[in-house]
């Protein structure tokens, strides 16, 4: 087991549940947590039994995004790429593994815990949590290549708006917009979740094709290339005043 992120398979339904594991920071993404995400991810690569993951948090969140102590405000441009890009590494290859991905989305998501849900094949949101790409609140845009990845997602229209707007919304209004599959109210026991029995119930084959057509209805190469645009354009704005403002408002709200 990793300091920040649990592995639990469940090999007799080849199913693997990967938890961020730092509650009391509201799962926010530290350095550290993404090197053992990375790590966790690039095993699954390598994993040919397993044909459901299933990526969720400890607590009362599923991800705050990334750890503003670590992202934090006074980094220069080539900084931010830098310590910006691992993290875009991580949501490729998690968008690209072979297996079906679904983002329980326990509890609260903002900013890059909302691209980590986004990187994922399918969401499933609480009823009690609230969601917002809030990036655009903080001065920067999407900084992992989830906003590209979004309009993989929804309609480009709503990802535009959505994007735009920076707001906070409900579980049921993500599933107006389709960004979530379906809402739930009770999920603590992830695998006996009637959302979740249809999936378990497919066998291995059937999951590992379906996620190979989708892989090869979309132009990878592109999307990457997307990918690498979007890091390098919040890199950019990472240096803007609104953003050192904000940062620096987030740490003295209390
Ligand atoms: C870097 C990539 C970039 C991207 O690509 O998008 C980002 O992700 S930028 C970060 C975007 N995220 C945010 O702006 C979220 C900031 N956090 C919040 O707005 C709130 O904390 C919350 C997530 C809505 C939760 O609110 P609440 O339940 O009221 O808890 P607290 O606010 O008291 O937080 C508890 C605890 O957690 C710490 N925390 C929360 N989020 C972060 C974060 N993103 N980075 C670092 N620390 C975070 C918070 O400081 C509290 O710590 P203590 O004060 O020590 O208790």
């Amino acid at each position: 087991m990793g300091e920040w992120i649990n592995v639990k398979r469940h090999d007799d339904i080849h199913t693997t549940i990967v938890t961020l594991n730092r509650p009391a920071k509201r799962n926010a993404l530290s350095f550290d947590m993404i090197r053992e995400l990375s790590d966790v991810v690039h095993g699954l690569h390598q994993d040919h039994d397993t044909k459901l993951v299933i990526f969720t948090g400890a607590g009362v969140a599923f991800c705050a995004g990334g750890d503003l102590s670590d992202f934090h405000g006074d980094l220069n441009q080539g900084d931010a790429l830098e310590l910006l890009t691992p993290m875009k590494d991580v949501l490729w290859q998690i968008t690209t593994l072979p297996m079906t991905t679904i983002a329980w989305m326990n509890g609260l998501a903002r900013g890059g815990g909302m691209e980590l849900a986004t990187a994922c094949d399918f969401r499933f949101a609480n009823e009690a949590g609230h969601y917002g790409f809030t990036q655009g609140q903080l001065g920067i845009s999407t900084g992992w290549g989830g906003g590209t990845l979004l309009y993989e997602r929804i309609s480009h229209q709503e990802a535009y708006y959505w994007l735009v707007m920076a707001d906070v919304r409900s579980a049921p209004e993500l599933k107006d917009i389709r960004y979530v599959q379906a809402t739930f109210t009770d999920g603590d026991h992830i695998l006996d979740h009637e959302l979740i029995k249809p999936f378990v119930a497919r066998d291995v084959e059937q999951l590992l094709h379906w996620k190979q057509q989708w892989l090869d209805a979309r132009d990878l190469t592109r999307l990457k290339e997307r990918m690498d645009q979007e890091v390098e354009a919040c890199s950019h704005l990472w240096v803007s005043e609104a953003h050192r403002q904000a940062v620096a408002q987030f740490f003295n709200r209390k």
